[in-house]
């Protein structure tokens, strides 16, 4: 019986013969995704160079790119809400929340790092830390988790403290889906759409009622329903990062401080009680009374 598939007697797979292999005349995939510069981005610090370096470099380095993108998606999410076009809204936070997963997932890799391998080269990192990260800081600012005492962490790398002072001053997505809703007709309090934007968010009890009806009225527009669920995904994401972070630490480390100053997993665990988005997570006490 011959096999179904396209192999050569060889066993590999052949090269079909309009495969172009002339590449320098016209786009290239090493210089379309500038690979240069990509692949010689890793500088290992340890001396001799630890084995596991490259491991802990490229796993923070995948998760700044993945930030990128999520602050890319988020901050059109928030446009298009500005736009009233909550149907394309809905189709950045679906992606995002798909980036959140491979970025929980993606401890995993970093969990095979041994608390013996890391300490061989954790003194070779200084006093870095993730806490400098401003990406990071900028996807929680425009969630909400607005502070800006974070600011003096980047007065030395003015081009991150510019795009964090930026996204500090702008409404949050949730700012903008409430601007939305009232622009629909949902009541919204006045006090909350003026709100100072650059303050973190606090939680508004008023707020309760308004997506009381949003889930429980057979006439709501299916958009806002699914938005306000789409958030409240969001916000579990996030949370099941910062865990998975913590436990990652935790299980590294132990409780030794961090690199950056902090008590280390006691201060990660505190970032557990945040909360993005209160009023949808209250609304389900009520829901059904
Ligand atoms: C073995 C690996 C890791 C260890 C031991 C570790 C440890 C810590 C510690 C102790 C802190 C608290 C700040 C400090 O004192 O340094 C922190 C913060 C942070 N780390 Fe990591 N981390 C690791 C990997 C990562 C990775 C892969 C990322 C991905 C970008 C990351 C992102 C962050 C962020 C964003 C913060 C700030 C969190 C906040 O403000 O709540 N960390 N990390
Ligand atoms: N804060 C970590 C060091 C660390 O994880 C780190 C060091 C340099 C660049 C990024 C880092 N990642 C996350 O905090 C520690 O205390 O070991």
């Amino acid at each position: 019986m011959s096999c179904p598939h396209a192999q050569t007697p060889e066993g590999v797979r052949e090269i079909e013969g309009t495969i172009r292999t002339d590449f320098n005349a016209t786009m290239s995939y090493g210089s379309y995704l500038d690979l240069d510069a990509l692949l010689s981005a890793q500088h290992p610090v340890s001396s001799p160079e630890h084995h596991d370096e490259l491991l802990f470099i490229i796993q923070h380095q995948t998760s700044e790119l993945w930030l990128k993108l999520v602050l890319h998606e988020l901050i059109e999410c928030r446009r298009l809400m500005d736009n009233n076009e909550i149907g394309k809204a809905l189709k950045c936070l679906a992606r995002v929340k798909h980036i959140q997963k491979t970025l929980t997932e993606q401890w995993s890799v970093l969990a095979t790092l041994t608390p013996r391998e890391y300490a061989q080269f954790r003194g070779s990192l200084g006093s870095s830390s993730g806490f400098q990260s401003f990406q990071y800081r900028a996807v929680e600012f425009i969630l909400g988790n607005k502070h800006r005492g974070m600011l003096k962490v980047f007065e030395s790398d003015p081009e991150a403290h510019k795009l964090l002072s930026t996204v500090l001053a702008e409404p949050t997505v949730y700012d903008a889906f409430l601007h939305a809703l009232a622009r629909s007709g949902y009541a919204i309090p006045e006090h909350i759409l003026q709100r100072d934007v650059s303050e973190a968010w606090v939680f508004q009890e008023a707020l309760v009622p308004v997506f009381k009806q949003i889930y429980e009225s057979d006439t709501t527009q299916w958009s806002f329903y699914q938005a306000c669920e789409d958030l409240v995904d969001l916000e579990d994401n996030f949370q099941a990062w910062r865990f998975r972070h913590m436990s990652v630490v935790k299980r590294t480390i132990g409780f030794k401080p961090g690199t950056g100053g902090s008590s280390g997993v006691d201060f990660l665990k505190r970032a557990l009680d945040l909360t993005f988005f209160p009023e949808l997570f209250a609304v389900r006490t009520e829901i059904g009374k």
